[in-house]
Formats: C-alpha cells, structure tokens, sequence
C-alpha cells in the first residue's frame, strides 16, 4: 500500500482555534480499563449488526422508566433510585472536576447567573462548560427548584453528557440527571438536569408555552446555530416577558459558544458575557502534502499507517461525510486486516446519526485490552463530545449537507450535497484529539486548502425550509409566531415558499393561520410532510402500513450501499432486485419490511441477523426502523388513530397516493430524452442508479429526495399517476379549511 505523505515536522499545533509552534507538551495518562484479555491471534472486532451490549440493555430498562409511562411503579423505582447517591464515586469525580478551568470562576458564574436574567458564556473548547456549568446552577439552588435544561444540537452529545453528568453526580442515569432526545426519553418528572436536544425542548412548547417546569435553560452550542436553536434563542425572549406577566418565577437563560459569536448573542438579549478560559491538550495537525482526491482510500492508508507505527493507547477517529463512505471505508478496512499482519487487535465502530441512541453509545465504550478502536464518524462527533482513548483524528474537510434552493414563483427543494467543511469545523475535528491528552490530527488536505475554507459554516436558517419553524411557531401559538424575533431575518421569498407548501399541506388555510391539520402535524416528531402522508392514511385507513414506511423512511438504506468491490455491488443489485416493486422504491422498501418482520415473528434473533446477511441488509437499520415505527405507533394511539395492519386498504396504488399527498411538491415528468423536469421548479433530475425504476420510463415520478454529486438525483423514486394530483391537491386543501 503506498503511504500517504503529510507535511508537518511535528511542532505545528492548534490550540481551540490558535495556531502555535511550541513543542508538543504534556503525556499521555494510562490507558483505561479493558474488558477482555488479548489474543495471540490478531482480532478485530465490529459493531456488528445484532451485537447488542450493556448499553443497549440499559437503554431498554429506561424505557421502563420513560416519563411517557403511566404505570405508577417505573415511577417508584425512579424516585428510589433518586435518592441513592454513590458518594465514593462523587468524590474522586469531585477532584477531576476541580482540575476543570472552570472551577475556578464556580462563584463568578453563580453570581452572574443569580443577578441576571440572561448571561452569555464565551468558553474555550475543554474548559468544562457543558459538564460543569449546569451542575454548579444546581448546586446552588439557582432555578427556584425547577428544571434546569440542557440542549445540544445533537443526540449523541445529550445522551453522551447525561452519562458522564450523572457519573459525576454519582447517581443513576435518568433519575437526577436525564436526557431527552427523539424517540428516546431518559428522564422523569423528578429529574433536575436534564440533557435533551433543542429539537425536543421546542416539542415541550407545543405543551408548555411558558416552559414552566423550568428554572434554568441553557442553550449549548449556540454558535453553530442550527435552526432550532435558533427557534429556542427567538422564543425564550418572549417567554421571558410572559412569565413575568402569568406571575410564574423568572426563567434564567445562559447562551454558550464557543466563538466571538457570543457578540451577536449578547447584543440580541443585551445580556453581558463572561469568558471562560480552556485548557485543550496540544494537538499536532498534519496536512496532506497535495488534496488527496479519493480520500476513503486516503483515510485508509493514515488508519494503517498510524495504526502500524504509533503505540497503544491511542484511538482513532475518522472523519467522513456521511454513512455510504463509512459503510466502504469499514469493509475495506477488515479486508485488508483479514490479511495483513496486524500489530495490534482492532475494533471498528460507526458513529451517524440516523444510528439509535444506544447503537451511538458503543463507541464510548472502552475497546478491549491489546486492541485499537477506530471509529468512523459524519460530523455528530464534532462537537461537544469526548471520545476516552481518542488520540488520533483523521479528518476528510468533508461534510455531507443539507441545503434548501429556494425557486421564483415555485416550491424550492431540499438537497443533500458532499461538501468542504468550515475552519472552525476543522478545529473542532482537530480538537477531537486532544481531550484528555495530547493528540495528533491528520488532515486529508493541503495547508493551503485550509486556509481557504470560510471561517464558520453558514447558520442553518440560510440554507433549510421553513415550514418546519413557521409551522412549530404556529403551533405554539399564534402570539409565539407573531412575537418571535429572528437572529437572522429570513429572506420574504422563504417566509412566503414556507406557507405555500404549509398550505399545500393543508397545514395553514389561506389566511395564513395554522388549521387543525397543522397542529396534528406539529404535534408529531416528523418532518410535515411525512406527518402528512400519516394522516392521509388515516383517511385512508392505513396507518399501520404507513408507519412502516414512515419508519423506514427515518432511517439511510436498509440495502448495503457503496462498496468498491464489483461482486458485493452485484449482491446488493440481486438484493434490490429480489425486492423490487414495478410501482418503484417505496413499495420495495415495504417488501424488504415485510419479509423482514416475517422473520422477526417466526424465527429467533440468530436467524434473523443470518437472514440479514443472506440478504445483503442492514440489520442494524431494520431495528431502527422497528423502534421507530413503535415510538410513532405510540404517537398515533395517543392521536385516536388505528394502527393496525388493515389487509384490504393495502393496496399499493392507495399507499402510494397517501405518500404524494406528504411529497406532491416532489414530483417530476419524463421527457424526450428520458431526463426527468421538476413540477415545481422545472428544474431536471435523473432517477438514482439504485433506483429500482431506473429502467422502466415511468411518465410521472415522485421522490423522496434529491442528491447533488455529478447531476441532481432522485432518490427513493415511485411511480405515479398524474391524475392522482389532482386528488392530492382537492384531499389537501379540503383538509385546510
Ligand atoms: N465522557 C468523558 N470521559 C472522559 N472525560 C470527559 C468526558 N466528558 C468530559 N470529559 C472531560 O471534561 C472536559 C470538559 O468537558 P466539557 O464537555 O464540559 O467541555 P466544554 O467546555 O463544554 O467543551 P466543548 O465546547 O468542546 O463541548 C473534557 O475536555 C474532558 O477532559
């Protein structure tokens, strides 16, 4: 294998964001624990499809104790398990808290948060915030003895927190301190700090305008500026006045970022900013001496060439735009480990976010003795998190992202595209590495290239929809909607597209205002559209094959995607072939659920990982989509709907039109030279080579995305009659008024 050659003589460093030239400093602590002893014979090991763990196991006992839960017993076991503190345990976490620079402004920041409604932190990367700062406001009683929340933009990093938070409080997970995330609750009504995703804190609006179960909201992560952190930043100001006036306690607010950011928050809720000063192990960065095009094969070469050369302990975490790269990098890297002599035992993990919270869980566990984990991340591992073991970073500059065109006179389309990441990006990727020692990042990429990349990837609000936040708004209220101050107004053009396909939807009627079908899909924890193809089937009566599909759509491919090996693509084409519907991919996708399930139902857990594998399926993605499609059954029950499995509302043609009536903005018409022209936008798409009808010239086509790589395409494609959009647009707009 040739190597890949970096540029870098080993003093160049980054330090949050400071470039410096000092030598490398301090050493590396002992490794934590193993499990398990070594082998003579080389291993590796994988996150294997069906290999469940004590994570796992964990995350199933809390669904006993899920605040959802009516049963009074869960409830018990909760408050019994509040009360029990592990003293022992708090104290030796005591004295690695205090080595937090934080700890020394404990006071500072109590005070500033006691004589201030809002304050700003401005805090390095590593200084402790997010662990430290809620713990301090509980401790002192800030919050008049509600809730303090916690959000985070993303699920792995709220799930993550909870854990190390409660181990450092020395109590049970989910009961003083809890997490919320979707399809995912760790918490319970005594639960004093609680981890969740902004996501989930704008949900409770739609039940608690005035959040009134909490004393404190601290939004984490503000600088990268997601949209619904953006939502929560624009909405809490109006809370705030509101409480005054309904005579509730004063809601606390503390904004953290990790930027000069913190100006824009500052100036926004006028409140002050106090700095926090970090301590980030050094990190050495090495750049590629020329880009490096095909960079799976180049992160390949750095994972053997690091594993091969550097000492153990040290973990490795590389980084990738999205789940096909991380798929192909795994497999090549236990092919070649099969037959390479390997001087260490690895163990290869997979860390995106359509994987279920505790699936993410497993690469914090610790690897075995003897053995290197290599884990294979999209950007959820970014921020916020700390990977134990983690020493090398291996970063492509690449993210996959989603990015909204918005079109004259039309409605704009969503797209996912592989692009470079930002700076800041990178240093945060870089500083993966230096968590608990120093590190070392290895970057896929010239120097030059580096010092090309924008400063900060651009807010989420300039480049999404906004029928997810108009609708939210709405639904919280209309006063919610009308008060609601933007960070960053967005354009006219997007505030009127968004009501066009809300109203398209059915969700607003003409005036704007959100109609009964609005709130009913606010009120599900799914992007509108597909709440609506839910209640079309209602109408239908076929909610329990839609949730199946709605499930299934939640989660990537359940098909194995790109490998570069020729037979395994031939596999995966038999496999999309076994399943295939003439009607096109939705309907496949039902295939592959129902043979699935017949093996769930029939057979033990052994065969139906071997079906998997047989099949060329993921059965990791399978059980997503199972967990899933009963936390949205759950959803639907609480919403009078029967969703039950209806054998005579079946067919495939209903099916179908339920789901155009959630996507009938994306729809396109074959033309003469076999392209496909956007009803919408008139914009051209091609029918994806997965696509079981890429074949079959199916004069009308909807989809359930786009991909941009060399041409726009369609993705997850059915064929439909364009007479059934004109019943779309009757059954919608009937349900608006
Ligand atoms: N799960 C964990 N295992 C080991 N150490 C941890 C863990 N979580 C946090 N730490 C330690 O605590 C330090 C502070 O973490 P914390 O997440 O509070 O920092 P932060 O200031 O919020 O940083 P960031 O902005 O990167 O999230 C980490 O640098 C690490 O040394």
């Amino acid at each position: 294998m040739a190597k890949i050659k970096f540029d870098g003589d080993g003093n160049k460093q980054e330090t949050n964001g400071k470039r410096e030239t000092s030598p490398v400093k301090g050493s590396a602590p002992p490794f934590a624990s193993s499990v398990s002893s070594p082998s003579k014979k080389k291993r590796i090991y994988f996150d294997a499809d069906g290999m469940d763990d004590g994570i796992r196991d964990s995350a199933r006992d809390s669904n006993h104790y899920s605040t959802h839960d009516s049963t009074n017993s869960p409830h018990k076991a909760r408050r019994k398990a509040h009360k029990k503190v592990d003293i022992e345990q708090r104290n030796r976490m005591l004295e690695i808290r205090k080595q937090l620079p934080i700890w020394t402004g404990r006071e500072a920041l109590i005070d500033a948060v006691h004589n201030n409604d809002i304050i700003v932190v401005l805090g390095e990367t590593g200084s402790g915030k997010t662990t430290q700062l809620p713990q301090f406001l509980l401790e002192s009683g800030i919050g008049s003895g509600r809730k303090i929340a916690v959000t985070q933009p993303r699920r792995v990093a709220a799930v993550s927190l909870a854990h190390r938070v409660s181990q450092e409080t020395g109590t049970q997970l989910g009961s003083l301190v809890g997490y919320s995330v979707r399809f995912d609750d760790m918490s319970w009504k005594g639960t004093r700090l609680k981890y969740m995703t902004d996501g989930m804190l704008m949900r409770e609006l739609l039940s608690d305008e005035l959040l009134s179960q909490y004393g404190v909201i601290v939004i984490d992560e503000a600088h990268e500026r997601t949209l619904r952190t953006d939502l929560i930043i624009g909405t809490l100001k109006s809370i705030m006045r509101r409480r005054h006036s309904a005579a509730l306690p004063p809601l606390k607010v503390v904004v953290m970022s990790a930027t000069l950011d913190a100006d824009k928050f500052a100036r926004f809720y006028n409140a002050p900013v106090l700095y926090v000063k970090g301590r980030q192990h050094p990190v050495r960065i090495f750049n590629a001496r020329e880009d490096i095009q095909d960079y799976v094969d180049g992160a390949l070469k750095t994972i053997f060439q690091i594993h091969q050369t550097q000492p153990l302990p040290g973990d490795i975490l590389v980084f990738l735009p999205g789940q096909e790269e991380i798929n192909t990098l795994g497999a090549s890297i236990s092919l070649i480990a099969d037959g390479a002599p390997l001087k260490h035992d690895i163990s290869i993990l997979r860390l995106y976010a359509s994987l279920s919270p505790a699936q993410q869980q497993k690469v914090f566990v610790n690897a075995p003795a003897n053995t290197r984990k290599i884990i294979l991340a999209t950007n959820v591992a970014e921020t916020s998190i700390t990977i134990a073991g983690v020493r090398h970073v291996i970063d492509s500059g690449l993210a996959r992202e989603r990015k909204y065109y918005s079109s004259h006179g039309g409605i704009g389309v969503d797209t996912l595209f592989v692009k470079p990441i930002s700076k800041s990006s990178a240093m945060q990727r870089a500083g993966r590495a230096g968590r608990e020692s120093a590190g070392t990042c290895y970057r896929l990429y010239t120097e030059r290239t580096f010092l090309s990349l924008p400063p900060t990837t651009p807010p989420e609000i300039e480049r999404t929809n906004l029928n997810f936040a108009i609708l939210q708004l709405k639904a919280v209220s209309e006063e919610t909607f009308r008060n609601f101050e933007w960070l960053d107004e967005p354009s006219e053009e997007a505030m009127q597209q968004a009501h066009m396909n809300l109203f398209g939807l059915g969700a607003v009627n003409e005036r704007g205002e959100i109609t009964e079908v609005g709130k009913k899909l606010a009120g599900m924890p799914l992007d509108p559209g597909i709440a609506r193809m839910l209640l079309a089937a209602q109408t239908r009566e076929c909610v329990g094959t839609l949730l199946s599909l709605c499930a299934l759509l939640a989660v990537d491919s359940p098909i194995y995607t790109a490998t570069s090996a020729s037979q395994e693509q031939e596999e995966q084409q038999h496999t999309r072939d076994r399943f295939a519907s003439r009607h096109g991919d939705h309907i496949s996708l039902l295939h592959i659920w129902d043979a699935y399930m017949d093996v769930v139902q029939s057979g033990s857990t052994g065969d139906v990982k071997e079906w998997c594998v047989a099949n060329k399926l993921s059965e990791r993605t399978l059980r997503r989509a199972r967990d899933i499609r009963s936390q949205l059954s759950h959803q639907c029950l609480k919403m009078g709907m029967d969703v039950s499995v209806n054998a005579h509302t079946q067919d495939d043609e209903t099916i179908l039109q339920c789901v155009l009536e959630g996507m009938f903005h994306n729809v396109a018409i074959r033309q003469g030279d076999g392209t496909y022209r956007q009803i919408v936008n008139q914009g051209l798409v091609k029918i994806h080579p997965t696509s079981c009808l890429l074949q079959r010239k199916a004069p009308c086509i909807m989809y359930s995305e786009l991909t941009l790589t060399t041409a726009t395409y369609a993705r997850t494609v059915s064929a439909i009659h364009p007479a059934w959009l004109r019943a779309v647009a009757f059954y919608n707009q009937r349900g608006s008024m």
